[in-house]
């Protein structure tokens, strides 16, 4: 497990922009439209099944890439790739009823779910967020508008990194930050096929029995196609067994 949290000041439009290979080992789930599909179907579950696969670890990891970005009181902070909502949340709690939250993801039912989440959970700040069906490679936002930027298992999910990562430096303002939160490849072979295995043998197997083998495999291709923990950002290393 390993976090990225990017200055947007220090440049790295130009030194963590890479071309990565779309070459993922499930075929069928390669291009954005399947993507789509894919995160539309596991919406029911996602929630619960984070829970329990991450035995509740998740939720620290999201508050502290939220706590990277150094969102504070008033702030105008974007949730991108948001799913169902849980850093928007705890941005809208950073920001207060005086920010304002912009949530946006390209599956309509992991929308439907923040949505409902937002009126469950009903505190008076989460009045504060706005859910947006869209696109992370083209953001429907003015340049320099937010003070902050998430993005928690996102980035490796777009098949377009560098023009998502654009729009992020396009969407900030100057010398704010996007806290990318993520599961990264090992370059340790040890580690790295500790993950596979992981996956192979915890994961695949719950996420099969709410019949999403498929989906939960597609994890696994995911990581392996990402980036490892080089990069010319800070890398805070959260889980023993997952950092390099
Ligand atoms: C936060 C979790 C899952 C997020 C998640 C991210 C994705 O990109 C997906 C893509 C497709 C389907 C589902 C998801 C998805 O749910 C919960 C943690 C999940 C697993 C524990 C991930 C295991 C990968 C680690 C590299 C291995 C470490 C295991 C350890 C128990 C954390
Ligand atoms: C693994 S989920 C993460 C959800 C949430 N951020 C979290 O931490 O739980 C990845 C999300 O990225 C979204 N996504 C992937 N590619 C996208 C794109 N090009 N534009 C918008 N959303 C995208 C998916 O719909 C999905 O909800």
């Amino acid at each position: 497990m390993a976090t990225l949290q990017l200055q947007l000041s220090s440049g790295y439009q130009s030194s963590s922009c890479r071309h990565l290979p779309i070459s993922l080992s499930y075929p069928s789930i390669r291009c954005a439209n399947d993507r789509q599909l894919l995160f539309n179907r596991i919406a029911p579950v996602y929630d619960n099944l984070n829970d329990m696969l991450s035995l509740g670890q998740h939720r620290i990891w999201k508050r502290m890439a939220v706590s990277w970005t150094g969102a504070k009181l008033g702030d105008c902070v974007l949730d991108l790739c948001c799913g169902s909502g849980d850093l928007a949340f705890l941005l809208s709690e950073k920001v207060g009823s005086n920010g304002k939250v912009s949530g946006l993801d390209f599956s309509k039912e992991q929308l439907l779910m923040a949505s409902s989440r937002q009126h469950l959970l009903s505190k008076a700040c989460y009045k504060n967020i706005e859910w947006i069906e869209g696109d992370a490679t083209n953001l429907p936002f003015p340049d320099r508008y937010f003070n902050a930027i998430t993005i928690g298992y996102g980035l490796r999910n777009v098949v377009d990194k560098r023009k998502a990562m654009q729009e992020m430096f396009r969407v900030l303002k100057p010398g704010s930050k996007a806290s990318v939160l993520d599961f990264n490849k090992s370059t340790q072979p040890f580690v790295a096929s500790f993950q596979e295995w992981m996956i192979d043998n915890v994961v695949v197997p719950v996420a099969t029995a709410y019949g999403l083998a498929k989906e939960y495999e597609y994890l696994k291709g995911s990581i392996r196609e990402y980036l490892t923990g080089v990069s010319s950002s800070v890398t805070k290393n959260l889980y023993p067994f997952c950092c390099d």
